[in-house]
């Protein structure tokens, strides 16, 4: 057992839920907040303590810090639907940003150490360049980029001013399933294609649509990273070794693996994996969509000893597939 509690926020969800489950297998104690708005009780593992709260909720917050013997945040809670941030931006600011300031708050206070961000690759908006870099531009185009990377820059200035660092992980797509069945995506109304796709392939949608024919990539559809969500959560283990063993430094990585694959090639992953068609519809682009999102993970492999294990699209699409049916039988 590892010295010291790790506090998860939003460990009832999909991410968190699989950090949960890593930090459990390498040994840490684990207490989750998490207001349940998205997440679910039942996805937390039975071995870590969960509290039912916001992270806006100081004083639960503080109170479990200080009881739990915390020294480690990973930040996971927030709202995570691009186009509903276009729509209510205000819900944006307030659960990402604002939301986030008063736990960064809460943990300098309670001399909380380390602190590792779930940042994403929407801070960078519509990239220059492909694959993108850590230190490209950031120009989000949509509220839900913008409130994570000005949380960022809050962690960035509280770590020159307090005794805490910091891992921001900038993710790409996040995809797939616990491969032990454990956890997997749960939220209904999905918007993510490999989930919409594994909901299509088990019968709950007749059809997938896609956004977009006309982009610039070989076959005209979008292109993403999609990273199986185990080897996600594996890197956040070895971030906060990396800050505990290096206080004085903090860190902003990119979360991917370097190599992209279109609509049209993930659709086709799921024919194969399922041995049936499923019916494409073609539709007009989504608004804000970008041509290519793949990440230069030069920086990850350079700095923590973390390498992927579930790089294999397929593989993303079976685990996303099992866990789909699974979810099914729990009804
Ligand atoms: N899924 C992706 O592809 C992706 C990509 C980049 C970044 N991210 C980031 O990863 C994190 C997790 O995303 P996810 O896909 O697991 O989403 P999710 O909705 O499954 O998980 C979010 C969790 O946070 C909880 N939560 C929300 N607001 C809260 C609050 N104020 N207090 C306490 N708990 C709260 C929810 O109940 C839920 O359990 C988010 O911060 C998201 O922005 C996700
Ligand atoms: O039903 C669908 C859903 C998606 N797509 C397409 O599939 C690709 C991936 O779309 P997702 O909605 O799965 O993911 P995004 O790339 O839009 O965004 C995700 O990844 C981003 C970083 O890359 C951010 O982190 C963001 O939070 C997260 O939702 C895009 O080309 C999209 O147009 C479809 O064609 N049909």
């Amino acid at each position: 057992m590892r010295d010291g509690t790790v506090l998860v926020t939003g460990g009832a969800g999909y991410i968190g839920s699989h950090a949960v489950l890593a930090l459990l297998d390498a040994g840490w104690k684990v207490v989750v907040v998490d207001n349940l708005v998205t997440g679910f009780d039942w996805a937390v593992d039975k071995r870590a303590k969960l509290v039912v709260a916001s992270i806006e909720d100081e004083a639960v917050v503080r109170q479990t810090m200080r009881d739990e013997g915390v020294i480690a945040v990973m930040h996971f809670a927030g709202s995570v639907v691009v186009p509903e941030s276009v729509s209510d931006p205000l819900k944006y600011y307030r659960n990402n940003t604002v939301a986030s300031r008063s736990l960064i708050e809460s943990a300098v206070a309670e001399g909380v150490k380390h602190f590792i961000f779930s940042s994403t690759a929407a801070t960078y908006g519509i990239p220059e360049q492909v694959p993108i870099s850590e230190d490209s531009p950031k120009s989000p185009i949509n509220p839900y980029g913008m409130s994570k990377l000005m949380t960022e820059f809050m962690l960035r200035d509280v770590a020159a001013a307090h005794p805490i660092n910091y891992c921001a992980l900038r993710y790409f797509n996040v995809a797939g399933a616990d491969p032990q069945g454990r956890s997997g995506q749960s939220t209904a109304g999905a918007t993510h294609l490999i989930k919409i796709a594994a909901e299509a392939a088990t019968g709950k949608r007749a059809a997938v649509s896609v956004f977009g024919t006309d982009f610039a990539t070989d076959d005209g559809t979008g292109v993403r990273d999609y990273i199986h969500v185990t080897d996600l959560a594996a890197a956040h283990v070895d971030a906060l070794d990396l800050l505990i063993a290096r206080p004085q430094e903090s860190h902003t990585m990119n979360c991917g693996y370097g190599r992209g694959f279109s609509v049209m090639q993930v659709l086709d992953a799921v024919d194969r994996v399922t041995n049936r068609t499923i019916e494409r519809r073609m539709e007009g682009r989504r608004a804000g969509d970008p041509d290519a999102l793949v990440a230069d993970n030069s920086k990850i492999l350079a700095t923590l000893p973390w390498r992927p294990k579930h790089d294999d699209l397929e593989g993303i699409v079976k685990d996303a597939l099992a866990w789909e049916r699974a979810l099914a039988e729990r009804g």
